[in-house]
């Protein structure tokens, strides 16, 4: 089943076109790897996709639905960790989530037992009285992740979700994912992170300037520009080789 779909998506910022007539899909299970060097419009695609970013022109359609036609955009099917973490620094761990949850209408006992689940998840358990200003920067990111989960999303978006994070944390990540693209959730993801991309992703698209430069698998890709790793790939499909 299609989880996601953009058609011809386009965004403009004044005169300036930052994405042009992008289309992919995404299905269940899948995790899509978006890469792309700096200013070529990964995160402004992201955030039409999740609604931050008013669309230009095309559609995006989520489990079908065109976004544009959803009262409460996107919300309750997506997970979203974006590259600004956003949490509130006056609350603990627990109560951001419990926060975030109540945002999402679900019941207060509920939310209590998924936030508990999910502190467990991302290994934050014994954090969860914690100030959001006692974490380290890997803590909070696995914060945002759970955060993200709270609605138990078909599909989660994630713009660059581990940068800067020490490989342990990294890996709690990673796993995490992996997990969760296995009981059918739908991942879309950037990373400059070839190893990541490489751990996670079933497919990539690769953009340049706006515009889709190539998609396919990492072995599909390999076979057809014969390159022998992802970081060769990367530098010819985005003209720097
Ligand atoms: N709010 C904005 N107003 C004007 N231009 C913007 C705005 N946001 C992004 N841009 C421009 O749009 C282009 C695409 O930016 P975007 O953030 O989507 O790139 P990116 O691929 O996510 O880059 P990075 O890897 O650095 O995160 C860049 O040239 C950027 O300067």
């Amino acid at each position: 089943m299609e989880t996601l779909r953009v058609a011809s998506l386009s965004k403009k910022y004044g005169d300036y076109s930052a994405v042009k007539d992008i289309s992919f899909s995404v299905s269940e299970g899948e995790c899509l790897g978006i890469l792309g060097v700096n200013g070529a419009g990964k995160t402004t695609t992201l955030k039409m996709i999740y609604s931050a970013n008013k669309i230009t022109s095309g559609d995006v359609y989520i489990l079908g639905k065109n976004i544009s036609t959803l009262a409460d955009r996107g919300k309750t099917n997506l997970g979203i960790v974006a590259q600004e973490d956003m949490l509130d620094t006056t609350l603990t761990v627990f109560e951001n989530l419990i926060a975030h949850g109540i945002c999402y209408g679900i019941k207060l006992g509920e939310l209590k037992a998924r936030t508990q689940k999910l502190l467990k998840f991302v290994q934050l358990a014994e954090y969860a009285n914690k100030m959001i200003s006692e974490l380290s920067g890997g803590m909070k990111r696995r914060v945002v992740l759970a955060r993200a989960l709270l609605n138990e999303p078909e599909m989660i978006i994630l713009d660059e979700p581990t940068v800067g994070l020490d490989i342990q944390s990294r890996n709690i990540i990673w796993n995490k994912l992996k997990m969760l693209k296995k009981q059918g959730v739908s991942i879309v993801i950037t990373s400059h992170y070839m190893n990541e991309i490489e751990f996670l992703a079933d497919r990539l698209l690769i953009i340049d300037s706006g515009v889709i430069k190539d998609e396919g698998t990492i072995t599909g890709l390999l076979d057809k520009y014969q390159e022998k790793d992802m970081e060769e790939l990367f530098l010819r499909l985005t003209n720097n080789k």
